[in-house]
């Protein structure tokens, strides 16, 4: 048994140490539990998963044999994942009459954690996206995408090795909560009634065959991803978090996931470790000798001769506010070595994380801006197919790791698509169980097949000289190449 401590869990993303355990690996396996230390992790952990829709268990069955192979070579029979099958979609459809069967809910949050491959979400009508009724069933409210370069991938960018990004995409809320109504419907006609009482009915510019949907976005959501994108940049010393918002529209949901995100990281939490990226304007005007205030806010605020009085007045304030209240402690530089907070507006974003990647480091945002960067910036780094994800609550310990793929239902069944993006996931899980060397020795095969070209369709598509494998042998590959 090996114990993980929340914290521990990060960093043993990036240190190497061999951990004790005792008792050996059975047959039957041992859950995974949350003690009062953190993760406690047996070597021989119960991991419940669903091979998944379309391509899904092609890349399972790939996939989990890299798991195994990775597990042996590390540890010499002394861990063993027991894997558990559990159902979901069509499978448990099929099986069961139940899409997403009460038994593998119950496996997920008795087994802590626990792996999966896509699952399909019929378009327009019918049932509501599993994957995403699984993360709210669980309350994974950490949706994890990092999106790194491999040497020899290629990329339609002339820089991809520039990007090295962690997307923390808000899990729960906005508009997966899934509150929508059809238009025509009695509830779309109460929405219509409710609007009328508001005053505000005349927005709605067509609004006899309108559809209405919801975007909740709370406080408490918004301040626990905040609050693990900024621990995870402190943690391993990213230079930033950047809130990619829509404030600027959706000013009391998206724009209030921004003023929050700035609040907790000014608050007592975070204070002596971030900076706002006004605040390093402020201090850096100051440390660069301008004593004045007024000049100080000039230059905070190149429109500042055209602003109202009031304007330059509350631009002075912030001035003096900053001065005042941190210059003892962030001036002289020192602001420079804290994790620098700042917005960037939604579609802009998706401008410069192509054309200045490295100006993004830790990317935490609400749900549907995290589903839109996700696979926008997979493409820079050799695309969907070797996108990475977990689902976490860092409260409970419960996480399921995931591709940031779909079901890609056209290659169902032709043992062709990329496995990476699973192999990486569980690549995430076993570092999150503390199992780094395993962890790592699927990153090495991967690299080093990648670096030898012997990759799979997608890749030897855009390569020149490259062989081109099955999913299941490029899976042979990276167990040859551990
Ligand atoms: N978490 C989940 O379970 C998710 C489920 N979905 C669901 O999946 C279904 C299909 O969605 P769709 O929009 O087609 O998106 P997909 O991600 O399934 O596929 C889109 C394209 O991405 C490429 N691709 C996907 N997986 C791989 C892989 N492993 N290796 C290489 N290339 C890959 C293929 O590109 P190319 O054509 O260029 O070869 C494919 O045609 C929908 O029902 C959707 O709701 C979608 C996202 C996440
Ligand atoms: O649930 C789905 O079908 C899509 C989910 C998705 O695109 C994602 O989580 O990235
Ligand atoms: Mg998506």
């Amino acid at each position: 048994m090996s114990t993980v401590s929340k914290s521990a869990r990060r960093i043993m993303e990036l240190s190497r140490g061999v951990r004790a355990h005792s008792a050996a690996a059975t047959a039957n396996g041992t859950a995974i539990r949350m003690g009062s230390n953190g993760l406690e992790v047996p070597n021989d952990p119960i991991i419940p998963f669903i091979a998944g829709d379309g391509t899904g268990p092609d890349i399972w069955n790939a996939s989990v044999r890299v798991f195994d192979a990775a597990v042996e070579k590390a540890y010499k029979g002394e861990r063993k994942i027991v894997w558990k099958k559990v159902l979901a979609g069509e499978e448990a459809f099929r099986k069961t009459n139940e899409w997403l069967p009460e038994e593998t809910l119950q496996a997920f949050r008795d087994y802590l954690v626990g792996i999966k491959g896509p699952l399909t979400t019929p378009l327009g009508g019918g049932i509501r996206s599993l994957n995403v009724a699984l993360r709210q069933e669980l309350d994974l409210y950490v949706c994890h995408r990092p999106v790194r370069y491999f040497k020899g991938v290629p990329s339609p960018v002339k820089k991809p090795e520039l990007v090295d990004m962690n997307i923390f995409r808000e899990n729960t809320e906005d508009i997966y909560a899934g509150i929508e109504f059809m238009n025509g419907s009695d509830e779309a006609k109460q929405v219509l009634a409710l609007l009328e009482k508001l005053g505000v009915s005349k927005k709605v510019r067509f609004p006899e065959s309108s559809s209405f949907g919801i975007k909740p976005i709370s406080k408490e959501g918004t301040t626990r991803i905040v609050r693990a994108a900024i621990e995870y940049a402190i943690e391993f010393n990213r230079p930033g978090v950047t809130l990619v918002n829509k404030g600027n529209i959706m000013k009391f949901t998206e724009g209030s996931f921004a003023k929050w995100g700035f609040e907790l990281a000014t608050s007592p939490e975070f204070r002596d470790k971030c900076v706002t990226e006004r605040e390093s304007w402020i201090l850096g005007n100051r440390d660069d000798g301008v004593e004045d205030p007024v000049q100080n806010a000039k230059l905070l605020e190149p429109g500042y001769d055209m602003m109202t009085d009031a304007q330059q007045d509350a631009a002075v304030q912030e001035v003096n506010d900053v001065i005042n209240s941190i210059y003892a402690t962030h001036g002289n530089g020192k602001y420079k070595k804290m994790v620098l907070v700042r917005g960037v507006i939604a579609d802009i974003a998706l401008q410069q994380v192509l054309t200045r990647p490295d100006d993004f480091s830790v990317v935490c945002c609400p749900n549907l801006n995290g589903d839109y960067l996700s696979d926008a910036l997979a493409a820079q780094v050799g695309g969907i197919g070797i996108a990475p994800g977990s689902n976490e609550n860092l409260v409970t310990g419960h996480a399921i790791f995931e591709a940031t793929h779909g079901t890609a239902p056209k290659y169902a069944g032709q043992d062709k698509v990329n496995p990476s993006s699973v192999l990486l996931s569980g690549n995430m899980m076993l570092n999150y169980m503390g199992w780094n060397e395993a962890a790592d020795l699927i990153l090495n095969g991967i690299s080093s097949a990648i670096e030898a070209k012997r990759v799979t369709y997608d890749f030897e598509r855009m390569m020149e000289g490259a062989t081109k494998l099955k999913c299941s042998e490029f899976a042979d590959e990276v167990i040859s190449r551990m």
